[in-house]
């Protein structure tokens, strides 16, 4: 048993203010103790306790345990362009020591014969960065395209980055990406990184992928929605382009070659997938190229975030060079973490090495997740601290630590009635395929060293995989896009049926929002929602804007709305500072205009403004810069969608709001809730009570007739980014006269 030695002057006790598991509660940081003393902290060991060795072969291939780093550092971020001096025979000399190498022929071969392969090997085998180029080199994609999908962006456009410098090339030439609001792919592009969601989309404009000779669904253990419905229709499609030349009708018309379906994963339940692919081949490659130390904590750590800390700086002081990447469930937690350690590291004696705190969750911009990927500056110690978008297929350079809180957080559909129901965001456990891939990341360029802050026992006890998002998430968005391709959610052949009660709640608010007929039949409304890449309430605010003249304006708040992060700093320290500063942008009808008030201020600052006169702006304002980029990229996104589809994006309303507030409604149609004479709200399409979220400008007053964002549900269900309305508005939408007809 190996006993990580004490970390002097971090506390064992739980932080100060722990905070619980929120569902979108305001924002709470937690205040850090300044005067904290350096003591001894003997008592205070997080004792970890070695259980095992990572399983696989560690090939002696000299970049074992105790080697320095030999590796040059690779990966360019995504987007750049390769070197030239990536024709280095070494990169060509690493593609051979990975383990899959010795595989590379019969792996041809096995898809080569048959038309789904099932592909099982172990984290860092090779599988995702070599299997399509072999297939390429190969010839065996023939004239055609191979798309790779990934469930998550970063990964996409970091694959992208690597592959193409292996294949001597620059991203977007032989090697390009695709993913939501970016792009980098030509008429060169032969392998394609895509967001699994990516795919799904490309279906509504070619339902057979023709482009495609191959498909291989990458990190398949995921399950996520796109994923399954991917799968389902992946096996439809090859029934028509891989069918013999006399059934094939109208794919044999237009000569389609045959797909080929590869099923990827470290950790998948193989003989499932291969059963739904009418028992398809499945291949094992063994071996991963570098080991990692498994520790598991002795006790569990209620406290993961002060755990965490702990074991950090015990890596940072006792530990040799190596980066460190932490697992987190959420953004909360990471802006946490990261002030703790920064306050511990300016701490730190002269001769201990600096801390470079790099976080990495969905919400920052691109351009600040791929900092990850640059190198550490010498005498430095790199701590990223992510979430699960750095869980799978990422190789992030220089790190040798892992860190594993064992947290993640799970999309979930809360049912309250059928079309009123909405997805909420859980912290929960991983599963043991998670705990495996977060280790993975570990080994890439050397040996490496996974400290997992929970028991060998409860890693046990953990599911093998999670539950398929298909049975617990909303099914709107993805039912619209099967509607657009003439299939019903409900004949569809999925690897694990929805459950009945989510497929009844979908067809009813795609019927609400007018996508649908009463027949279950597509509109044409319904159509053009599809069109943008927005939540079905979003695309329908956004259609209704093009006959009331306000597109301009409500681009503006669907773009801050669609973006992954919240828009108002909230801070306990200075909680009248930031309201006074919201008070500037407040709009009496409450917060969507407040945030048109906020983007327009914000576009007239960018105007005059350095980047970091920007950033100051925003601290001042409380505002989350990063949100505002993000938005302003999604805003340009849309445009372009606006263009394409010949829509007035430039279309104001000017100062009358009247026009945007309707459009809004439109979309937001089943969030509407009437004051009762008690102050409560209750829905007018559901049948809960619900209050006005305190976070929202309207929090303390009561207007008759409110439209909402979302619901949070905490120790009561509140509404979040609300606006007011006359009743007039709500009356005059035609699906509510339909209702109070009925
Ligand atoms: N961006 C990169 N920079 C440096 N090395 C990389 C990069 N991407 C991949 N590699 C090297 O290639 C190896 C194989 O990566 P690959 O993603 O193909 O493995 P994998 O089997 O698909 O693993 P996983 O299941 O974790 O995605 C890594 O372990 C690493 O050594």
């Amino acid at each position: 048993m190996a006993k990580i030695s004490a970390l002097k002057g971090i506390s064992n006790s739980p932080h100060p203010h722990r905070r619980h598991s929120s569902h979108g509660t305001p924002h709470h940081k937690r205040p850090i103790k300044r005067d904290h003393a350096w003591m001894d902290g003997s008592d205070d060991d997080l004792e970890v306790k070695r259980s095992k060795k990572h399983t696989g072969t560690p090939k002696k291939s000299g970049h074992g345990a105790d080697h320095p780093r030999k590796k040059p550092r690779l990966s360019a971020p995504a987007g750049s362009s390769s070197s030239s001096t990536s024709k280095d025979a070494s990169i060509q000399e690493q593609r051979k020591e990975l383990p899959i190498y010795t595989g590379k022929d019969a792996i041809v071969d096995i898809i080569r014969e048959n038309d789904v392969t099932v592909l099982i090997g172990e984290t860092g085998s090779g599988k995702t960065t070599q299997v399509p180029q072999y297939l390429l080199e190969s010839g065996l994609a023939g004239s055609g395209m191979i798309a790779v999908t990934q469930p998550r962006k970063v990964a996409a456009t970091s694959l992208a980055a690597r592959v193409a410098t292996e294949q001597d090339t620059s991203v977007g030439g032989l090697v390009g990406y695709s993913v939501r609001f970016d792009e980098a792919c030509s008429p060169e592009t032969r392998i394609k990184y895509v967001t699994d969601g990516m795919l799904v989309r490309e279906l509504l404009g070619d339902p057979l992928l023709s482009r495609y000779s191959v498909i291989i669904v990458d990190e398949a253990h995921e399950r996520t929605l796109r994923t399954d419905l991917l799968i389902a229709n992946l096996k439809t499609i090859q029934q028509v382009r891989n069918a013999p030349a006399d059934a094939k009708g109208k794919a044999s018309a237009a000569k389609l070659s045959p797909l080929k379906v590869v099923i990827m994963s470290a950790t998948l339940e193989a003989e499932k997938f291969s059963k739904f692919y009418n028992n398809a081949k499945i291949v094992y490659v063994k071996g991963r190229q570098h080991p990692v130390t498994i520790y598991h904590t002795s006790q569990s750590q209620p406290d993961y975030v002060d755990a965490a800390l702990r074991t950090f700086f015990q890596i940072h002081t006792d530990r040799p060079q190596g980066d460190v990447l932490i697992f987190l469930p959420g953004q909360e937690d990471i802006e946490s973490l990261e002030k703790s350690i920064q306050l511990y590291a300016n701490q730190l004696p002269k001769d201990v090495p600096g801390v470079l705190i790099c976080p990495m969750y969905a919400a920052l911009p691109p351009s600040q997740q791929s900092k990850i990927f640059s190198p550490t500056p010498s005498g430095m110690r790199k701590c990223i601290l992510a979430t699960n978008i750095a869980e799978t297929s990422i190789t992030i350079p220089g790190i040798k630590y892992v860190i594993d809180t064992g947290k993640c957080k799970e999309k979930r559909y809360v049912a309250r009635q059928a079309g009123t129901g909405f997805d909420t965001l859980l912290t929960r456990d991983i599963t043991q395929s998670s705990a495996v891939q977060r280790a993975g990341r570990a080994g890439r360029e050397g040996s490496g060293y996974c400290f997992r802050l929970y028991t060998e026992e409860s890693f046990r006890k953990m599911p093998v995989t999670a539950e398929p998002e298909i049975r617990r998430c909303t099914l709107t968005s993805s039912m619209l896009q099967l509607k657009c391709l003439g299939q019903n959610f409900e004949e569809l052949e999925f690897m694990d049926k929805p459950d009945e009660e989510t497929v009844v709640a979908a067809l009813k608010t795609l019927f609400l929002l007018g996508a649908l007929d009463n027949h279950r039949g597509l509109t044409p409304l319904g159509r053009q929602m599809a069109a943008f890449p927005l939540e079905p309430p979003f695309a329908r605010a956004l259609v209704a804007s093009i006959e009331l003249g306000c597109t301009a304006e409500v681009l503006s708040i669907i773009s801050v709305l669609s973006a992954s992060s919240h828009l108002f700093v909230d801070t306990t320290e200075a909680r009248d500072a930031a309201a006074d500063a919201r008070r500037k942008f407040r709009h009496l009808s409450g917060d969507h205009l407040t945030v048109l008030n906020v983007v327009r201020a914000y576009e007239e600052v960018a105007a005059s403004e350095s980047k970091a006169g920007r950033r100051d702006w925003c601290r001042k304002m409380f505002l989350n810069e990063r949100c505002l980029a993000e938005a302003m990229n999604i805003r340009a996104q849309l445009r372009d969608v606006c263009t394409r589809m010949k829509i007035d994006w430039r279309a104001s309303a000017g100062d009358n709001e009247g026009p945007v507030l309707k459009a809004l409604l439109q979309g937001l149609v089943l969030n509407t809730a009437f004051l009762r004479p008690d102050g409560s709200y209750k829905q007018v399409m559901g049948p809960s009570v619900v209050k006005i979220h305190p976070s929202s400008s309207l929090a303390d007053k009561k207007m008759p007739a409110i439209f909402y964002d979302e619901l949070v549900y905490t120790t009561h269900v509140y509404a979040r980014g609300v606006s007011t309305v006359p009743k007039s508005f709500i009356a005059e939408i035609p699906v509510f006269r339909l209702r109070t007809a009925a």
